[in-house]
């Protein structure tokens, strides 16, 4: 569906309602539902086991759902859409199954062939530039480094354009360099409007990425921004250190505007909860130094997307 005049669809790119998939008694996943916008990167975290691939495979029509339904690509998730879907998504897999006697751009033609894609050629001149692999066309794929056959991988994907792209964790086992590129593709790919669905264990990753997170540990946690989740599961808070303790702190915090509370966390260190930061940090300043207090530091106490992964997972115990 496209909004007269806009040329921008309203309808999500992706949506699924109460989605799981069993196998046999087995749950992989189950009860998962959200909507993603076209043009949205959205991560989708969880431990091993928490059913992220199955997930992708449901929504690439390469496994049928057992419970729940879902569009994908604005098409309704049932079998008589499974051809016209998968010539609207791609899947980059975890691991990039190339011929690895093929060169990279027998490879591509391969594929090309495979997905019956049109202009093949032009098509596959495109991928490799996105793809910043034109120089390397002519070698094998198993003279590659892991992180060029990611982005060869990367190159397929592409090659039927398409409206969606789920990537399962496109960066797993590559160096912080070769992690980094792959980020900096993501990025273009997002620029020129790709949805892209990403599984990731990499926190950081998530975060630097993505628009929306989803958190699932085989029913979904949680999803949102990753900066509204962290401001929905915990306090903002200031940290106050002064040289000596004060000698009455409550009256030095208490009444400065966006202060809502105080404790103190060991000797001369004192964490105040905040409505915001930006207005609270000058009125502690001023309070501070009306009070003749001598003042270290005073902080912006920062939750990562790692606090939220671990405060909605059960980590065992002994782990965290
Ligand atoms: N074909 C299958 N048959 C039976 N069980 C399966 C099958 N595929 C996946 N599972 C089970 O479904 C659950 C979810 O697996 P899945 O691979 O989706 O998790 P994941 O979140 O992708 O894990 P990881 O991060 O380790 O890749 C696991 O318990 C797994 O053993």
């Amino acid at each position: 569906m496209t909004d007269e005049g806009t040329g921008i669809s309203s309808s999500p790119a992706l949506s699924a309602n109460g989605l799981g998939k069993r196998f046999g008694s087995r749950v992989a996943f189950d009860d998962v539902s959200f909507e993603i916008g076209y043009g949205e990167v959205f991560g989708f975290l969880g431990p091993n086991g928490a059913g992220k691939t199955t997930t992708v495979r449901t929504l690439g029509t390469l496994l049928t759902p057992t419970a729940g339904s879902a569009t994908v690509a604005g098409l309704p998730l049932i079998p008589d859409n499974g051809v016209e879907i998968r010539r609207r998504i791609s899947i980059m897999p975890e691991s990039p199954g190339l011929y690895l006697r093929l060169t990279v751009l027998e490879n591509l033609q391969c594929f090309a062939d495979l997905y019956e894609v049109s202009a093949a050629r032009d098509r596959i001149d495109q991928a490799l530039q996105a793809v910043h692999l034109t120089e390397r066309a002519h070698d094998t794929c198993g003279s590659l480094s892991k992180g060029l056959k990611q982005r060869v991988a990367l190159a397929r994907a592409l090659l039927n354009d398409p409206q969606v792209l789920f990537l399962d964790e496109p960066t797993s086992g590559l160096d912080p360099v070769a992690a980094r590129e792959v980020h900096e593709l993501i990025d273009g790919l997002r620029q020129r409007g790709v949805t892209i669905f990403l599984t990731t264990h990499r926190l950081d990753e998530a975060e630097r990425l993505c628009d929306r997170v989803a958190i699932l540990n085989t029913t979904l946690r949680t999803v949102g921004r990753p900066d509204q989740l962290r401001d929905e599961l915990f306090a903002r808070t200031l940290n106050v250190r002064t040289v000596s303790p004060l000698s009455n702190p409550a009256d030095v915090f208490l009444g400065v505007e966006s202060v809502s509370g105080w404790r103190e966390d060991g000797p001369s260190t004192y964490v105040l909860t905040v409505t915001d930061p930006a207005l609270a940090a000058p009125g502690v300043t001023r309070a501070l130094v009306k009070a003749d207090a001598d003042v270290l530091s005073i902080s912006v106490s920062h939750h990562s997307l790692e606090d939220v992964y671990l405060e909605l997972i059960d980590v065992p115990a002994g782990l965290s």
